[in-house]
């Protein structure tokens, strides 16, 4: 018969000394369980938390360094490294877009630590300007709602916020007209840019059979056409200043509806009665962020300028010549006529490249040499659309 194996506490010197057993907790003696996840969460938020304090730390130090105080909103060269390198480093759970907006809030947070921010933007909240405003400064920016493109821009004009933002073209519909107007007319800048995903949604408190009206801008009225005449055929479709304008009418008036952003149903208390109602999946609008700041050179930006040339054959062709002959990519261009007597056109152009470049120095150069008006907007970092 083999020999029996003692048992560990038959083998300790306690149990061989015959001693009374000292009772033991029993989770020592127990095999010791594996954390929970909610305990391994504690531990990992304990840990972030500290991590996103020194990531904001080291941030603050840096736009401290800055030589102009007025680039810590436009850091844009670091900002660009900072998308890159997450792109490369996020393969997993999480999205593009989720990582650039916690990180968006971290940057924001710090800059906002080092130099306030007012932004005046087309409102009332929950506009899609204001979710493009959100999406450039973040939250912890002093946001400023206003009632139309107009006033943004005399806000910032005025000095009551330091930029401005608004929407300047969609790839549905278009040019913005009050936005192109309001550039004609005051000397701002454009500094930056945000290209923006825009779905839209019906919104109502009413269901869809008892739906009498439809609010909203025309831009996006526009942008669901299609939608609208085969779905709504019957509602009256009225124009108001903005999204969230037609939201929160749509909250108090029964049989009324607005066409808005799904974050604008959350805030006025509205059902989404249809989703994604925009006739074009892809529709994308761009943002122009003004104010009077100059943005420096990244490696990927655009200039815009204002454009008058004499009204004769051909000198519009002419002038155009300056961005062939330098190698200079055009990617937009908007006619618009004179105000008052004189007739004639006004041109917006948009390209690729930076003022401070020689070659786009050169073209510049020459065409000023052949334009009655020329006044250059601006030139900014390129932004990639966002979901
Ligand atoms: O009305 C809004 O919510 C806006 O922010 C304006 C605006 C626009 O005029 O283009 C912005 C994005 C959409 O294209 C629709 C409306």
């Amino acid at each position: 018969m083999p020999k029996k194996k003692p048992t560990r506490a038959a083998a300790s010197p306690r149990a061989q000394r015959k001693e009374k057993p000292v009772s033991v907790p029993k989770a020592v003696t127990r095999k010791k369980p594996s954390a929970s996840p909610a305990d391994r969460l504690k531990i990992v938020d304990r840990q972030l938390v500290q991590l996103l304090k020194d990531r904001v730390r080291l941030t603050i130090e840096h736009l401290q360094s800055l030589n102009d105080r007025r680039d810590v909103w436009f850091d844009s060269k670091n900002e660009q490294l900072l998308w890159e390198e997450l792109e490369q480093v996020n393969q997993g759970e999480l999205t593009r877009d989720v990582l650039r907006g916690v990180f968006r809030e971290l940057l924001c947070a710090a800059r906002s630590k080092v130099k306030t921010v007012r932004v005046a933007y087309l409102g009332p909240p929950f506009s899609f300007t204001h979710l493009a405003a959100l999406e450039r400064f973040g939250k912890t920016a002093d946001l400023i709602p206003v009632n139309s493109i107009a006033s943004v821009f005399e806000e910032v004009n005025k000095g009551h916020a330091e930029f401005g933002i608004v929407p300047i073209e969609n790839s549905t519909d278009g040019r913005i007209v009050d936005t192109l107007d309001m550039f004609t007319r005051l000397p701002l800048r454009i500094c930056g840019e945000v290209q923006m995903s825009v779905h839209h949604n019906l919104l109502s408190r009413s269901p869809r059979s008892e739906i009498t009206e439809i609010y909203s801008k025309p831009q996006a009225l526009s942008q669901c056409r299609d939608w609208l005449a085969r779905n709504m055929p019957q509602a009256k479709i009225y124009d108001v200043t903005s999204t969230s304008t037609a939201a929160a009418l749509a909250q108090t008036k029964p049989g009324a509806a607005a066409i808005a952003s799904r974050q604008a149903a959350v805030q006025y208390q509205l059902d989404i009665v249809a989703e994604t109602i925009e006739d074009n999946a892809h529709n994308v609008t761009r943002f122009a962020i003004i104010g009077d700041h100059e943005t420096s050179q990244t490696g990927s930006d655009r200039t815009a300028l204002l454009l008058q040339v004499p009204h004769t054959p051909g000198s519009l062709s002419d002038a155009l010549t300056a961005f062939k002959n330098n190698k200079i990519n055009l990617t937009w261009i908007e006619s618009f006529p004179l105000r008052g007597p004189e007739s004639g056109y006004l041109f917006f152009l948009d390209f690729e490249g930076h003022m401070k470049e020689p070659r786009i120095k050169k073209a510049l150069q020459l065409l000023e040499k052949k334009a009655v008006r020329m006044e250059i907007l601006g030139s900014y970092p390129r932004s990639e659309p966002l979901a």
